[in-house]
């Protein structure tokens, strides 16, 4: 078996403390250090022992005396706190120019076409939270059809349907009219179109995560992934990732598992079979069910069970692996609105030489940067530099 490194974002989960945070509105946001002290305290040992508690301060979690992995925190160069091109920072792409957002709702041009070619009416039009838009218009969408269209923060086209009323084929056509509208005819009007089903009846709707798919942006450029394909390696892709990348660099898919516990499964198993090269995954619960929900319990339970999991995690490596623990941005379960919030994220890398403080990087490229020194793939041109001592 040759090298293999494997890469976990847990979305959303920021340690405050962005240089810019007040530029995106978002001064004292923590999502690590504000929801440990929403709750009283995290439980999350085997983060502990890595040394999550000696890269900031957080109720619960001392700093470990030996640290088991070399521990830092990264500054996102990007001009955006968002999911996509976080993702695309940590493999080489640095997005200087921040995708167009909608806080008026999408001009009416883009209803107007958008309803002509689907044949269906739009409700909404505005940036809500997914959860809250489809219990104020599900009842509207039941009895009519319409579509509801809503935005957030973030550069997203997103369509919600109640699959009752419009078939879940009907609502992925949509969402690639809309693609193609506002990506695919060259002008990149919005990072991702994203389809978002759900069922159930009014005052208990329920979102079918599985069935979410996302339409993104190819990256403008090569990435890591690209080089790491190249040097003749496995690239797998867990959960979303897949959808971020376009697929590029990408050399197996395991299509987004249900839930974050099952994703860490999907990690384990195709730790199994990987020979060599990346295992590459995003656990988007902590994002999407607590993060956006504002729900600081829901967050602490969620680290608290992926913490549960490091160490079969570590288990799983052998002295040929590396494994790193990071994030994409942040989203404080405990800031005012639903949205991400501008914060560094944290970096935990186990193996590849003895334990160390990175201390606070410059951009998450070091993450490409170091995955593709540990596998000996090509690096020249595309930014970070290597964690690895
Ligand atoms: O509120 P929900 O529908 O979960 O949407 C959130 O998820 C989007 C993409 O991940 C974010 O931009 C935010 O709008
Ligand atoms: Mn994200
Ligand atoms: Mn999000």
């Amino acid at each position: 078996m040759g090298r293999r490194a494997v890469v976990i974002v847990l979305d959303g989960v920021g340690v405050g403390g962005a240089p810019d945070a007040a530029e995106f509105g978002d001064e004292g946001a923590n999502t690590l250090g504000n929801t440990a002290r929403a709750v009283g305290g995290l439980e999350v040992p085997n983060l502990q022992a890595l040394g999550l508690g000696n890269i900031a301060e957080i109720a619960g979690v001392e700093p470990a005396r030996s640290p088991r992995a070399s521990h830092g925190l990264m500054v996102e160069l990007s001009a955006a706190k968002a999911t996509l091109v976080g993702h695309w920072e940590m493999m080489g792409i640095i997005s200087e120019e921040p995708l167009p957002t909608y806080p008026e709702g999408f001009p009416e041009w883009i209803v107007e076409r958008f309803e002509r070619e689907t044949g269906r009416k739009v409700l909404g039009n505005r940036p809500a939270s997914g959860t809250q838009i489809i219990e104020e218009l599900g009842p509207e969408q039941e009895r009519t059809g319409a579509w509801i269209v809503y935005t957030s923060a973030d550069s997203v086209f997103q369509v919600a349907a109640h699959t009752g009323v419009i078939p879940l084929e009907e609502l992925y056509e949509a969402c690639g009219k809309a693609h193609r509208m506002l990506i695919g005819e060259g002008k990149i009007l919005v990072e991702r179109v994203i389809a978002r089903p759900f069922h159930g009846s009014p005052g208990a709707y329920e979102r079918e995560n599985e069935n979410r798919h996302d339409y993104g942006i190819p990256p403008p450029g090569e990435t890591y992934l690209d080089r790491i394909e190249a040097a003749g390696h496995e690239v797998v892709a867990v959960g979303k990732i897949n959808d971020l990348f376009d697929g590029k660099g990408i050399t197996r898919h395991l299509p987004a598992p249900p839930d974050d516990a099952a994703k860490v499964d999907a990690v384990l198993e195709s730790l199994g079979s990987v020979g060599s090269g990346l295992v590459f995954a995003n656990l988007v619960d902590f994002d999407a069910k607590y993060g956006h929900r504002r729900d600081p319990e829901g967050m602490a339970g969620n680290l608290r069970r992926f913490d549960g999991r490091v160490p079969e995690l570590l288990n799983a490596l052998t002295r040929e692996d590396i494994l790193i623990i990071t994030a994409d941005h942040g989203n404080d379960p405990t800031y005012r609105g639903t949205d991400h919030t501008r914060e560094r994220v944290p970096l935990l890398v186990v193996g590849g030489g003895t334990p160390r403080d990175l201390g606070v990087r410059r951009g998450f490229a070091d993450i490409g940067a170091t995955v593709a020194e540990w596998l000996g793939a090509e690096r020249n041109s595309l930014p970070g530099e290597s964690l690895l001592s």
